[in-house]
């Protein structure tokens, strides 16, 4: 396993923790312009879903949709098309052997969401050599699932360019950075922050979430075990996809915005569910959202 130190080399310096709070929600979430078309609401392209995690790039996908992206793009096993269509007619498929077709819609999306079950076979990890070294300065990418797994076993670093956002949950991050569970506690991860290369926001995921950018940590204060179900992190993916590639002001506060808003709806939701299913949360973003902005 590669050493922390491998990855993180930025100047960040962070003060104190400081709680996530709604406000963020009516922050980001206004009412749309009445002139404006779905090429304004980001065009949302996310790479996953092998044969075994399909499930993981269907929900990811629903949940950009959900989230309000303009356009979403589906690069993912051949075997996942039916589906796709079926639970989301909504999103465009590619197959993500066909290397052309990849490249050229890596080319032309603003938001690049690799990893919900992406797997970590040769084309798994060829795809996200390829991502990196084709993101651009104007490009938003989300790094998530599988993909962290494989940036940790193969010693990858976070690409340079695009504005870049990891998700990991802890065991991610313990492959990544080379600190273990029971080590990860607030000062060891601001010992890491102070060094962090090429990322511009890390989402840790875990009960009572930690969002590090440069300067600022902030914690989500909500959610619970009721969203301890398979599919959870792939839905928050998806939906911070959703969210940068249409709420463009501040990259930091869309994805804020997104881990708020992501476990919010869950904990309404928990009120009558025992447990939560994440494609209900994807399904329940447009509504939540409309609620926001009508400030009900
Ligand atoms: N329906 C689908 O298609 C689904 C597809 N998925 C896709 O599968 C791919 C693999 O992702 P993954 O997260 O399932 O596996 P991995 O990265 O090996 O981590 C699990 C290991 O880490 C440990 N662990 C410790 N702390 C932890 C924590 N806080 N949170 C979580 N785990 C924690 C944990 O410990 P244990 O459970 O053994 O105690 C275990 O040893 C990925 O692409 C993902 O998108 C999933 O989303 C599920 C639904
Ligand atoms: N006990 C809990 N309390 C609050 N949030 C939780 C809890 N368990 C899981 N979550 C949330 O669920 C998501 C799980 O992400 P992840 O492990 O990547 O799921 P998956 O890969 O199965 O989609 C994270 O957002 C995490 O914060
Ligand atoms: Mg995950």
């Amino acid at each position: 396993m590669a050493g922390y130190k491998h990855y993180f080399k930025k100047n960040w310096r962070i003060t104190m923790v400081s709680e996530l709070k709604s406000d963020i929600l009516h922050e980001v979430i206004l009412r749309r312009p009445d002139q404006s078309h779905k090429g304004d609401y980001g065009r949302v392209l996310l790479i996953g879903g092998s044969v075994q995690f399909g499930g993981a790039i269907l929900m990811a996908s629903q949940a950009s949709i959900g989230a309000g992206a303009g356009l979403t793009t589906v690069a993912t096993d051949r075997a996942n098309l039916t589906a796709l269509h079926a639970r989301t007619p909504e999103a465009m498929f590619i197959d993500w052997q066909d290397s052309d077709q990849v490249v050229e819609n890596i080319k032309k999306s603003d938001v690049i969401v690799i990893g919900p079950g992406l797997g970590t076979d040769q084309q798994a990890v060829d795809l996200v050599k390829r991502v990196f070294a084709t993101g651009t300065q104007d490009q938003i990418l989300v790094v998530d699932g599988s993909a962290l797994t494989i940036m940790a076993e193969n010693h990858l670093m976070f690409p340079r360019k695009p504005y870049t956002i990891a998700t990991p949950h802890q065991m991610e991050w313990a492959r990544l950075s080379g600190i273990q569970l029971n080590y990860q506690t607030e000062h060891q991860l601001n010992e890491v922050q102070r060094q962090i290369l090429n990322l511009d926001v890390l989402v840790l995921k875990q009960h009572h979430t930690l969002i590090y950018a440069q300067n600022e940590l902030r914690q989500l204060m909500i959610g619970g075990a009721y969203q301890a179900t398979g599919g959870m992190g792939d839905v928050l993916a998806g939906t911070i996809g959703g969210f940068v590639g249409q709420f463009k002001n501040n990259h930091l506060k869309a994805v804020e915005a997104a881990v708020y808003a992501h476990s919010m709806i869950a904990q309404e939701m928990a009120s009558h569910s025992y447990v939560v299913k994440p494609s209900f949360i994807a399904d329940a973003l447009p509504n939540y959202m409309a609620r926001i902005q009508s400030n009900l």
